[in-house]
């Protein structure tokens, strides 16, 4: 444990962020503390326990002379990338919870942490997702959120989608200093790079992968980059992951959190929607949950204006839907593309080659239909 920063933690500095002094868990102090421990995760749970409460002693110092008996720590299930815990501490009379996310390995790949921590401070000020609380070598600790995670079928009911949109609206109107080019293809071309020279242990792996002809997978890529670019197509800062595991609703309070930012950056944000409507199908790529165009409405809708959708114009959303429609393939590349990649990198248990091809075969089924609706749309409004 020590006061050494890393370079990412650096950009919370200027707020008081960064020093590992110790701190109060549930204060709204924006000191943000800092410990340069890193955490095994190739640990059993219970070897892991003590070293993520030493963690908590570490950066929050209200807990330090706490028994280790009141502390209780969890998994959270739910995520595909990172370890997700829940640290639960007894105080008196008082209970409190928060989250610590230990970063998956290998995850440096296809995540740029210093983005999402850059984002995590503009837009937990703006007050979406959990609130950061403190970092260390291999992670970051947040706030507990009491609030169930939705699941694909609930992202259709008409009620959530409209609050879907509401929230996605606000959250792009966010602004997080620094560059506001779109990232979109940049990043698919660096994970094209290193998606296309891979080498699998696995003998039938390594078979499967050489399947792949990555001179037509860029092909389309470049492709489709061109042809999007037609649209001139708006650019707001994009959550670019708005699947149901990273929405959360508390009924109670009526209140829903999008969550995990990992992956936001600007971008354009027909890819946002299009990538969310994508995730209507889940991790199983069942693409007949792809919503209707009614469905679709109804969201472009709220999502232009949730107080009287009623009265958007005819022609702000059938834009919004051509671009919705045209970037959902950019969104199917983009996963097809970054599932290689965790294919050889991940060590969780998915089977990451095989939803490379449910994407990619997506993709190309769609192709030749939003070609065309994209081109009519074109070609009537000049
Ligand atoms: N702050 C929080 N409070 C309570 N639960 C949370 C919190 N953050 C995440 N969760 C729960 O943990 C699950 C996984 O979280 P998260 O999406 O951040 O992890 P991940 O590993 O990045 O997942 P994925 O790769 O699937 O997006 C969420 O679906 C949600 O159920």
């Amino acid at each position: 444990m020590g006061a050494a920063k890393n370079n990412n933690w650096a950009i919370l500095e200027g707020e008081g962020g960064g020093s590992s002094g110790g701190n109060d868990a549930s204060s709204s102090s924006s000191q943000i503390p800092y410990s340069s421990s890193v955490v095994d995760t190739s640990l059993p749970l219970p070897l892991m326990i003590p070293r993520i409460i030493e963690l908590c002693k570490d950066l929050f110092s209200n807990w330090r002379e706490l028994d280790d008996s009141l502390f209780s720590v969890e998994r959270v299930s739910g995520g595909i990338t990172n370890l997700l815990l829940k640290v639960s501490v007894k105080e008196e009379d008082k209970e409190s919870s928060i989250t610590v996310r230990l970063y998956g390995p290998n995850t440096d790949y296809v995540i740029n942490r210093q983005r999402e921590l850059q984002a995590i401070k503009y837009l937990s000020a703006a007050g979406f997702g959990a609130k950061l609380l403190g970092g260390f070598g291999n992670g970051m600790v947040q706030s507990f959120i009491n609030a169930r995670t939705l699941a694909p079928s609930d992202m259709r009911q008409p009620k959530i989608a409209a609050e879907i949109a509401k929230e996605l609206g606000k959250f792009h109107k966010v602004n997080i200093p620094g560059p506001k080019e779109p990232q979109l293809w940049v990043d698919i071309l660096k994970f094209f790079e290193k998606a296309s020279t891979l080498v699998f242990e696995e003998p039938d792996r390594q078979k499967l992968y050489e399947t792949i002809s990555f001179e037509e997978l860029y092909k389309e890529i470049i492709e489709l980059r061109e042809f999007t670019g037609l649209l001139n197509a708006p650019v707001v800062f994009a959550h670019n992951d708005l699947l149901s595991g990273n929405l959360m609703l508390n009924e109670e309070e009526e209140r829903l959190y999008l969550i995990d930012f990992e992956y936001g950056s600007y971008n354009y944000r027909g890819f946002d929607i299009g990538n969310h409507f994508n995730e209507y199908a889940g991790y199983d790529c069942d693409y007949t949950f792809y919503p209707t165009k009614e469905e679709q409405y109804h969201f472009i809708k709220h999502y232009l204006q949730p107080d009287k959708p009623d009265e958007v114009s005819a022609r702000e959303v059938e834009s919004v839907f051509i671009e919705t429609d045209a970037y959902k393939l950019a969104s199917h590349l983009y996963w097809a593309v970054w599932a290689i990649i965790q294919a050889r990198m991940s060590p969780i248990e998915f089977d990451y080659l095989g939803y490379f091809f449910l994407r990619y075969n997506e993709y190309k089924k769609q192709k030749p239909l939003t070609f065309s609706l994209v081109t009519s749309y074109l070609s009537a409004s000049v």
